[in-house]
Order: C-alpha cells, then structure tokens, then sequence
C-alpha cells in the first residue's frame, strides 16, 4: 500500500478519458480527488447515446490501463484490428498486417472506456464526481475554482492542486494562459470530418470486422472500425469546401459513387443519406503548449496540452500516457507535485509535441499519396525491410502504435529509414510503371 499521502485535496477538472483514468491513478495514491466534469453523467444520461464512435486503443493506451488493473476490460470488450484492409477504387480489398502474430489495435467504443473509467474511479471510497460543473474561472494563487452548476448557479471550491483535464478547448489552460507566461499555438487543418454508422447486414457485419478500413483518396479518405453492436463507425475527412459543395441527396450519392464506390450497397443508399444529412462535420486542431504546470499548484495535459490531428491515431493513447507517466514522477519524487510536475513539464514537452507533428505529417503525407496503391506499396515496404532486418528496420508506425518508445526517440532512430523508404517506394513505383509499359507494348505488338 502507497504510503498515506497528507491527503492533499485534488481536484481534476474534466472527466474524460485523461481526467477520469487521472482519478484512479490519483484515487489510488491516497489523494482525496474531485473531478468536475460539464456535461452530465454519461453513465445515466441518455443525451450523449446513439452514436458508438470509436477510437483505436494501442500499446501507449493499453500499458496505462494495465498499471491500474483495468486492461482487461477493453481486452474483452475492444474488437482486435490485426492490419489494415485497403479499399481500392475498383473495389479490390487488400489486407496489410500490423506486425507478427498477436500484433494488434482495438477498436473500442469511447462511451464505454469512459464510463467504465469513471465507474473504477467512483468505486475508490476518497474519490467524488461532480457532473455537470463547467469550470468558467481559477484563481492560480489560491487554487481556487469557479464553476457554473447545472447551467445556473455558480459554485467555488478549493484544492491544494489542480489538474486540467478537460480536453482541447481546456478553460484551465485559458486561464494559466491569461496570467502567465505560457508558449502556446494552435492550428486547424482545412480538412474536417463526419463520422457515418454502417449498420449489421442480417444481423452480420457488412465487411470483415478483423482490420481497419481505409479508403485513401489523396484529399479524402474514409476509415473504419468495427463496434461490438456489429456496426462499422465509419468518418470521412474531406476539405470543408468539398463538404459545403455536397447539398442534396443525389449529390450525397453521386459522390460516393464516385470516391467509394464499394461502399454504397455496404451503407444503402437511404441510409447513407440519413446519415450524411443527419450527422455534423467536426473541426481538427492542433495545440502546443509549453511548460505543461505552474508552480505546484496546477499542472494540465491530454489533449488540453497537446491535441493532434487524429491521423496516426495517437491522441488518446498520449493522454493515457501522459497520466501513466506524471504518476511514475510521483512514484520518483515521492509525491512531492512540485517536482513532479516540473519533471512532466520537462520530459513530456518534446515528446507531446513530436507526436503532434507525426499526426500532422501523416495528414499531409496521407493527401500526397497518389492512389491506395502507392498507400498499399509504402506499407508493403516497410513490412517487407522490417522482415529483411527486424532489429534495425522498425517501421515508423510500429514504433509508435506498438512500444512505449518516447515519441522523439522513434524520430531519431526512423530519421535514416524514411529516407530508404521514400527511394525504395520510388523504386517499385517505377518499376511497376516501366514493367506496366514493356507489358503493354508486349500484348500491343502480339495483337497487331
Ligand atoms: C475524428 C477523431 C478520431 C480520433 N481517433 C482516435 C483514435 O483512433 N485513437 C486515439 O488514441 N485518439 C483518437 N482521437 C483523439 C481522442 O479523441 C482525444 O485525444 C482524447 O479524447 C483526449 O482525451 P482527453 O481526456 O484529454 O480530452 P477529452 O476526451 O476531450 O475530455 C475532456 C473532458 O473535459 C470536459 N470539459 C471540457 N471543458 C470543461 C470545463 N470547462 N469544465 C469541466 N469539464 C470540461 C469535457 O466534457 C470532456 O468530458 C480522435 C479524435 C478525433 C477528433
Ligand atoms: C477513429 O478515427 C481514426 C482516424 C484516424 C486514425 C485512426 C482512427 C487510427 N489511426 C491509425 N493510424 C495508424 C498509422 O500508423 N498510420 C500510418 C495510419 C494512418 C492513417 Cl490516417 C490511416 F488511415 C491508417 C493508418 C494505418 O497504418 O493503419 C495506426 Cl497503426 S492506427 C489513424
């Protein structure tokens, strides 16, 4: 058993995935912890239902659940993604595992991740949950928290430290941000997303629920990730101005008609315009800040500290992260928050903002590759160089989504392979085209 903490009053602002996992690891150490979440309780308001959106749980995500005994959950309840499964523009399907055997993701459903974080974090008897408290203001010196109940009354409370968990848009940072001085930026990307149910056929999934399905189309792409409930989740990534040209239903159908096309008898075409019609376009941001805390008064990370563009699938996995790894200073400094809180500050900076630039690297990358093709051949290389030489060729992917290697330390030690992958991939790229032509000149002169 931790040694007794002086019971320090925590309050975590934000329970979300970060926020809540931040309970029980805090919860856990003897702290006497509040969370103060805006929205009502997940767990029994019916409001956030309906839509099962999920998200790729990996290795980062996975190591910080299993710290706390509650891997086994999403092991269970999450449905195993061994590889991708490439969707080509005539409909021809190709699968690339991930790595070995056993190498694989889990699609899992979000609502049910948070809910049963909180629910663990409930269960710890110095652990309280306030819902629908938004935080609209701090005073730093005094740690002190304003928060508007139930959209009405205001209430303040104190803490003897505060934790800003509370997402992309996080007021705690806002505030730091207005007294002090805090490197920050932010950056939208132009493209947007919208996320569209594939439903069961006769009671089936409508595709093979064992991938991750990916349709690249240079300036759209549309993936998907099985749910338990035997439906795909499936989101479009498109420029905002394809999305506003996109008015009526025939436009809805002409489109994917055109860009994914296999997709349409998977969807049905009333369904697929119920959905589109029916579901909003949401905005990608990336945010770095930099340091992460002040004082020892209040420290704030997940997606507060670093959002990403989703496109390596990471920004969960960085927030279970970041909580795994504040708790190790803990576990270091003896539970002195100041120290720990300037280590995290420290350590994590360069590797949060790596990731961000990884996520943004590959949304551009994914827009330039020309066809799924050059997607499938770059994948295929990659796999192929890592079977040539498994300990000096690891797969930038790999890296991440499958150790627990600092995000920079992946940087520097792929830095050298990208540059072979990019020849190599050219290579092929110009073999296949050269063997296509003396092919195509072989049949022109047989059939003349
Ligand atoms: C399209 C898309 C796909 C994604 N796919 C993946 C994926 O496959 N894998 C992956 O790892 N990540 C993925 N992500 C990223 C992932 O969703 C986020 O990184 C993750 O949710 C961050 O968790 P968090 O707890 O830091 O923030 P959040 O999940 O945003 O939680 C913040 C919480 O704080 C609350 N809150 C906000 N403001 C206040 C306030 N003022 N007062 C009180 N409470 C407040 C919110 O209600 C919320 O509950 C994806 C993101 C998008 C947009
Ligand atoms: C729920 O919404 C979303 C949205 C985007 C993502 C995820 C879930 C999960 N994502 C993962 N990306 C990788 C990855 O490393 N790369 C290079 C990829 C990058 C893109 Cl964009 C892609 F489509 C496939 C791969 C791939 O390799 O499978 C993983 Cl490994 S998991 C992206």
């Amino acid at each position: 058993m931790k040694e007794e903490v002086t019971a320090k009053r925590v309050a975590i602002v934000g329970g979300g995935l970060a926020g809540a996992l931040n309970a029980v690891y805090l919860g856990s150490r003897g702290y006497k912890v509040d969370i103060y979440e805006s929205k009502e309780d997940i767990r029994v308001s019916d409001k956030y239902k309906g839509r099962s959106i999920n998200l790729a749980l990996s290795a980062r995500g996975l190591a910080a659940l299993e710290k706390v005994g509650l891997d086994q959950m999403v092991k269970e309840t999450g449905i195993p993604m061994p590889g991708r499964i490439i969707h080509n523009l005539d409909g021809k399907t190709s699968f690339i595992p991930y790595g070995k055997k056993g190498q694989h993701l889990f699609s899992i459903s979000r609502s049910t991740l948070n809910k049963d974080l909180l629910t663990a974090a409930d269960n710890l008897p110095n652990v309280d949950i306030h819902c629908e408290h938004k935080l609209i203001a701090m005073d730093i010196e005094s740690t002190k928290l304003n928060f508007q109940v139930h959209g009405k009354v205001e209430k303040q409370v104190e803490a003897d430290v505060i934790f800003g968990n509370d997402g992309a848009h996080s007021v705690v940072r806002k505030e730091i941000l207005k007294k002090t001085r805090l490197d920050y930026s932010q950056q939208y990307i132009p493209h947007g997303y919208k996320e569209l149910a594939m439903l069961p056929k006769n009671g089936e999934y409508a595709m093979d629920p064992k991938g991750l399905h990916i349709w690249p189309r240079q300036t759209f792409m549309m993936i998907a990730l099985p749910n338990q409930d035997k439906s795909f989740t499936c989101t479009l990534f498109m420029p905002f101005e394809v999305f506003d040209r996109i008015k009526t239903k025939d436009d809805v159908i002409a489109f994917f008609k055109k860009e994914f096309p296999d997709s349409v008898s998977l969807y049905g075409e009333e369904h697929l315009i119920n959905e589109y019609m029916t579901n909003v376009v949401g905005s990608m941001i990336s945010i770095k800040c930099d340091p992460y805390h002040l004082q020892d008064k209040v420290i704030f990370f997940g997606d507060a500290a670093h959002a990403m563009v989703p496109f390596y699938g990471q920004g969960m996995n960085s927030a279970l992260e970041d909580v795994r790894i504040f708790n190790g200073f803990l576990d270091e400094f003896h539970d002195n928050m100041g120290l720990a809180m300037q280590a995290f500050s420290k350590s994590r900076n360069v590797d949060a903002q790596t990731i961000c630039d990884l996520s943004m690297q590959n949304y551009i990358e994914m827009r330039s590759l020309v066809s799924s093709k050059s997607f499938l051949i770059k994948k295929h290389v990659d796999n192929f160089l890592h079977w040539l030489m498994p300990r000096t060729f690891i797969p930038k992917y790999t890296m991440v989504s499958f150790t627990l290697t600092p995000y920079h330390q992946v940087v520097a030690r792929t830095h050298w392979q990208d540059k072979i992958i990019d020849r190599v991939t050219k290579i092929f790229g110009l073999l296949s085209v050269s063997l296509g032509v003396i092919l195509a000149q072989k049949i022109y002169q047989r059939c003349r």
